[in-house]
């Protein structure tokens, strides 16, 4: 029998040949060998959904691949890191189900009165770098984009601002289009769709809006808390969701928020969007931060020490889209001196954006509009005296933030929230840090909040 090293190099090869890049990375290279004795394997992966997928595709490939080469018939165990060993409690096996095929429909003219959305050149699995916070939903894309239709239906990602939720989402797409030419991706955002159909209404091609819609093989909706408020197109969308559901169509939905945290939202979409898998994404670790700016920097040819790097990853610590926007501000301002770009330069270059810190520029009135928006309030209901909880929380959220992001005294933040007294501002800020701790849909929310105040 082989070693642990020479059995597992023997399957990594296999698999190479086997595999497309992507795919190889994301399910090989992501797992480790833990051990190898009396012809059981244990192998260990990231997330529940590359042990799901490793029990129902994998494991019985690498069994084969045993059987076939040194005619011996291993065990094949798979778990997380927080497992214990699983050799105590010997796990069943999935079956491993076929692919569903997706039959190729021929595109038909685009009505004129829908806009085409199409998917940006750019948002690819090539150019998306994986790490902690999306490692489970750059797998579970993968697994969508090579089955579509077939076993996260549907697929629910759901996460803060700039945090690459579009990126995957599209990437699925182009995944798609280059498995299958033919396909019919549709890519829109929610606030496209609800136009869509309401143009469709007003200029009676209702039936050309519906066949448009029901007709994909792949439907991307991104940012679907703006359906709250939107009754007829939920009711529309529900009939979308239904069909392509029943043909066995790929649906992708965004949101920066789980299904059942999206107010107005019809409790019949939410129990659909639970039917499929739902998964976050987080913010990325430094680390993930670093490697993200290296890709970018690399793709744009530019020439940029570690350190540096480093430095610019250590000032933001949360939306993607403003990393982005850091590296190219810097890139900027070495153009425009004609020099190298160096720590220094960086530092120059940010110094302005005070990106983590106060800003005195910020009024609390901005604050409480995004907040009021956020939470589909009115700004009155924000400033008003009632005591119910769907308004309790998020006036309590506005008031943290204010103490938290202006130099604004406590007082004058009472007044501004219809004359209350600092007290009340005193016990928002100390209740709200006290949920902080455990809450993580709040973590979430004040992190999506805090990001779109520093835009
Ligand atoms: N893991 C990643 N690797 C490389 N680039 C990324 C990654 N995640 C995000 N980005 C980039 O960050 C930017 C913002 O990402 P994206 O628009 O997908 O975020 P989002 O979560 O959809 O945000 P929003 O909630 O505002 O719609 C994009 O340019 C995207 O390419």
């Amino acid at each position: 029998m082989p070693d642990l090293e020479t059995l597992w190099q023997f399957i990594c090869d296999e698999f190479k040949s086997k595999l497309s890049s992507i795919s190889y990375n994301t399910w090989i290279k992501a797992a480790k060998p833990i051990s190898f004795s009396q012809k059981r394997l244990v192998i260990e992966v990231p997330t529940a959904l590359h042990k799901d997928y490793w029990k129902a595709n994998l494991s019985q490939q690498v069994i084969s691949m045993i059987k076939n080469s040194i005619n011996q018939t291993i065990k094949v165990f798979v778990k997380l890191p927080n497992e214990p060993d699983p050799l105590k409690a010997e796990p069943t096996w999935v079956a491993n189900s076929p692919a569903e095929q997706t039959t190729a429909i021929t595109e038909k003219r685009r009505p004129t009165f829908m806009r085409e959305t199409k998917l940006n050149d750019k948002y690819t699995f090539d150019t998306f770098v994986i790490g902690k916070g999306n490692q489970m939903a750059h797998a579970a894309a993968l697994v969508v984009a090579e089955e579509p239709g077939a076993l996260y239906n549907p697929l629910f990602f759901f996460g803060g601002v700039g945090l690459g939720k579009t990126h995957l989402m599209q990437a699925i797409g182009h995944q798609m289009l280059t498995n299958n030419p033919q396909a019919k991706v549709k890519y829109v955002t929610s606030e496209a769709f609800a136009n869509d159909f309401i143009n469709s209404i007003q200029t009676k091609r209702q039936e050309e809006f519906r066949q448009e819609y029901r007709s994909v093989d792949l439907l991307l909706v991104d940012d679907i808390q703006f359906f709250a408020d939107k009754e007829g197109t939920q009711e529309e969308f529900f009939h979308t969701f239904n069909t392509l559901y029943d043909d066995k169509k790929q649906i992708v939905l965004t949101s920066d928020r789980l299904p059942n945290e999206i107010p107005k939202l019809q409790k019949r979409l939410v129990s659909r969007f639970k039917w499929g898998l739902s998964v976050d994404i987080t913010p990325p670790d430094l680390e993930t931060r670093i490697a993200i700016l290296r890709s970018k920097a690399d793709a744009d040819r530019l020439a940029i020490p570690d350190d540096t790097l480093s430095y610019i990853a250590g000032q933001i610590d949360s939306n993607i889209r403003e990393l982005e926007g850091a590296l190219a501000r810097v890139q900027a301002y070495a153009s425009l001196l004609h020099s190298p770009i160096t720590t220094s330069l960086a530092a120059d270059a940010l110094k302005n954006l005070k990106l983590n810190g106060k800003s005195s520029e910020l009024s609390i009135a901005v604050i409480q509009d995004k907040v009021a928006k956020y939470f589909h309030l009115s700004i009155s209901e924000l400033k008003g005296k009632k005591r119910v909880k769907n308004i309790v929380i998020p006036r309590q959220i506005a008031m943290y933030l204010a103490r938290e992001l202006t130099d604004a005294s406590l007082p004058k933040i009472g007044n501004e929230f219809g004359g209350k007294d600092h007290t009340t501002v005193i016990h928002a800020h100390e209740k709200i840090s006290e949920m902080l701790e455990s809450d993580s849909t709040l973590q979430r929310s004040i992190a999506d909040l805090k990001s779109e105040l520093k835009r």
